[in-house]
């Protein structure tokens, strides 16, 4: 079949996307960040597919009229776009991300994790209760702004205060880059609060600690949509029926919902430039200290110290963006240690391989 993707080429969208019926292409995602890393040609031959969930028999992707299974290959994330090679699956290529969530893997070992890619909104969810703490948020929004992601502080169980506004207006205070919404996560409220992000085309998640109203907003964006029973029945390479989970979920009429167990518990890696972001006062301020390496505890000439004896900056808030640092640098110093222990690793077998290889001769 022969597709016309000429709307999909570089400097094709001149009209909004809101201003017409999106494509089928356009309502997985699909825009001119992805369409300009590919030429017509490569457009037609191998077709632009959105990965719907990961599994251990492949990837589930959609596509315009595509629906398969793509065996392991491709280093993809849910989320994640791929030019679909129907002779080679596997070699399928992976294009250039709009974001990217990654985690350090859980247990002991240091690697990275892909979490989920080209969300363009992650919603940070707490409570109006005792689940509400400002230094959780900031790890959150530091991970959205480390990733690419424009985060959306998210206030439920309204219903539960009698008044709310203390807790937005601390909310508001930890960036004035980021939107903060206090609702009811039953009923209607999710669905008309959230529409500005939920258009259709566009891709939203949902963090925060458990019991917080995840699901409830989940259920209430979706309507009759049961997304946590909502199974598909597929073939595995090797023709087995297996039941699986779609992870990004397209809702009727709106956007798409990534809903993944890896966003729970999600871990600061590497995150230096969404704490920056995030602390970009502090950080400025932590740039005119005379030592570099100033810890701005007892160093003289430090402009941190300074601010904070003028009251210019907040005490419990310095407090946390040093522990924030301090976990980052701790993580990401574990990536390292770990990627020089391998290279040590692989010196010491390629010496033994070498020693054996002059024994045989
Ligand atoms: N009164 C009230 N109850 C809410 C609200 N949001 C969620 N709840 C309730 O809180 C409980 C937990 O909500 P969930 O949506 O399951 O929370 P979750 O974040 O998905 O939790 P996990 O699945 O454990 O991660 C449920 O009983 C919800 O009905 C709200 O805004 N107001
Ligand atoms: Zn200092």
């Amino acid at each position: 079949m022969v597709r016309d993707y000429s709307a999909f080429l570089p400097g094709a969208s001149a009209s909004q996307p809101s201003d017409r019926a999106l494509t089928a292409l356009e309502s997985l995602g699909w825009r001119p960040f992805f369409a300009q890393q590919i030429d017509a040609e490569a457009l037609t031959e191998t077709p632009p597919v959105r990965v719907l969930s990961v599994h251990r028999s492949g990837l589930q992707v959609a596509g315009d009229g595509i629906e398969e299974l793509i065996p392991p290959g491709p280093e993809a994330t849910v989320g994640d776009w791929l030019l679909f090679d129907r002779a080679l699956p596997r070699n399928s290529r992976v294009l250039d991300r709009a974001s990217l969530i990654k985690r350090r893997a859980p247990g002991h070992d240091w690697q990275v994790q892909l979490i989920a890619a080209n969300i363009d909104t992650l919603f940070v969810v707490t409570s109006c209760n005792q689940d509400f703490n400002p230094a959780r948020l900031e790890r959150y929004l530091a991970l959205a702004f480390d990733a690419g992601i424009e985060p959306v502080i998210l206030l439920t169980k309204t219903d539960l205060v009698p008044d709310p506004a203390p807790y937005v207006e601390e909310a508001r205070g930890l960036s004035d880059r980021v939107p903060v919404v206090a609702l009811d996560a039953r009923g209607e409220a999710p669905a008309r609060e959230l529409a500005e992000w939920c258009r259709p085309g566009r891709t939203v998640a949902f963090v925060g600690s458990s019991g917080v109203g995840k699901s409830t907003l989940t259920n209430a964006l979706a309507g009759s949509l049961a997304i946590a029973t909502q199974a598909i029945r597929e073939d595995d390479a090797k023709g087995r029926h297996t039941t699986t989970h779609r992870e990004l979920h397209p809702v009727p009429g709106g956007c798409l919902l990534l809903d993944t167990p890896g966003m729970r518990e999600l871990q600061l890696t590497d995150a230096a430039a969404g704490i920056a972001e995030l602390f970009e006062d502090i950080e400025e301020l932590a740039a005119g200290c005379r030592f570099r390496d100033c810890a701005h505890e007892t160093e003289p000439g430090c402009a941190v110290r300074t601010a904070l004896d003028a009251g210019q900056i907040d005490a419990p808030r310095l407090a946390r963006w040093r522990k924030l640092k301090a976990e980052d640098a701790f993580n990401s110093a574990s990536l390292s240690e770990r990627r020089e222990k391998d290279r040590a690793f692989g010196k010491m077998v390629r010496g033994v391989m070498k020693q054996k290889s002059r024994q045989k001769r």
